[in-house]
């Protein structure tokens, strides 16, 4: 297997129908700064419609033409990001990422498991993060409409509010409240017309070795002293605490209040054996309901912490941060998901700071504490 750092970086693009994907790639694409990419379309409806619509398409364009992505295409997927890797291996194309545009309506966590558990390309791609666009004008009442948009939100590392021309400074900062409510660990940034500064799409994640303590903070959303350094630059709204109340969002809401999410932080190192029963059991119990779940761990007994993510029940190999160098041993963990209940996704990260009470003759845990679900 190859090194990770070599791996090609992918970016899930996704968003509401119409919300200015292919406006964005369309920038995207043509501009010098955002490197060489290679951009996967798929189709829903007409086949070659997006296709066209993509200016100056370049043969690193790849079009799928099977139908939604997210189900019923996974293995065309997967034979698609294949092909790009061995045509980039003989020569024919040169790119430096994958953009992969899904349907308005997709839902990326399947997509994110063919990534991540395919072996033709799992060995070859690295996600880089999801990127959902919201548009200011038609977002807030296709959140009320489609619980898939709320996912697609609740999912995202990064939020970009499109159609900011259409709408009123309030109406703008009321959306943004409310993407803030659904999932306050994950930057907005305002599209212009589709143009967003490539700098702000790539390297979303903080699934890297070299990680800086900082980016970690903003991957999580951990509220940190230190000011936004890029709150204030154009196009950027900085993030907000997600204290939107429920209440004010409007009668239309409720499916945003069946997402819930919460943190928390633990400041001892965490047993390896409690951090493993409190994974295996959320996932075994509440697996399919959990859009994401990310964070830093430090395992008692590891001289460097790692970073983990999640999207439903499949997880990236773990990254060991082996050249961390601060003396925090706080381990950080996000958990956003759907129709759970917010004291029990609280209690179930209590879990995080058990300490093993007794051990069996055999050497194994004896756990005390049981998961609230
Ligand atoms: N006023 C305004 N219109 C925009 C903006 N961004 C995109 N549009 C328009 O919105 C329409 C839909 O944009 P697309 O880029 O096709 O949206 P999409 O998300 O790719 O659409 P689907 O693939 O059908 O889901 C087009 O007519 C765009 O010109 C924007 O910032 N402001």
């Amino acid at each position: 297997m190859e090194r990770e750092d070599d791996r090609v970086p992918v970016t899930l693009l996704t968003g509401f129908l119409g919300a200015g994907k292919t406006t964005l790639l369309n920038h995207l694409i043509r501009d010098p700064d955002a490197g060489r990419i290679a951009v996967v379309m798929n189709e829903f409806g007409d086949v070659g419609l997006d296709h066209d619509l993509i200016e100056e398409a370049t043969e690193e364009t790849v079009l799928m033409q099977s139908g939604c992505l997210c189900c019923s295409i996974r293995g065309d997927l997967a034979k698609t990001m294949a092909s790009l890797m061995a045509r980039r291996k003989r020569g024919e194309l040169a790119f430096d990422r994958v953009v992969i545009e899904t349907t308005g309506i997709a839902d990326p966590g399947p997509i994110h498991h063919t990534l991540i558990v395919d072996d033709l390309i799992a060995p070859h791609y690295r996600m880089d993060g999801i990127v959902t666009l919201a548009d200011a004008a038609n977002g807030p009442r296709t959140l009320d409409a489609q619980f898939e948009a709320v996912n697609q939100v609740a999912m995202a590392d990064l939020l970009v509010i499109t159609k900011t021309d259409l709408v009123s400074t309030s109406q703008l900062d009321r959306l943004t409240d409310r993407l803030h409510g659904i999932n306050s660990t994950a930057r907005v940034v305002l599209g212009d017309q589709g143009r967003i500064a490539p700098g702000s799409l790539f390297n979303l994640t903080a699934m890297r070795e070299g990680v800086t303590s900082d980016e970690l903070s903003d991957w999580l959303g951990v509220s940190s002293s230190k000011p936004d350094p890029l709150a204030g630059l154009s196009g950027l709204a900085p993030k907000t605490p997600a204290a939107q109340p429920m209440a004010s969002l409007g009668a239309h809401a409720h499916h945003d209040s069946r997402i819930g999410s919460a943190s928390i932080e633990v400041a001892e190192p965490i047993p390896a054996d409690v951090f493993d029963f409190w994974l295996d059991t959320l996932i075994a119990l509440k697996g399919p309901d959990i859009l994401r779940i990310k964070g830093i761990v430090h395992v008692e007994g590891i001289d460097w912490p790692f970073v983990f993510h999640g999207v439903q029940h499949i997880f990236d190999a773990p990254v060991p941060l082996k050249s961390w160098s601060g003396k925090d041993t706080t381990s950080r963990v996000v958990v956003i998901a759907r129709d759970i209940d917010k004291s029990h996704l609280r209690g179930s990260l209590e879990t995080l700071r058990m300490r093993p009470q007794e051990t069996r003759a055999d050497g194994s845990l004896v756990h005390t504490t049981e998961m609230p679900f």
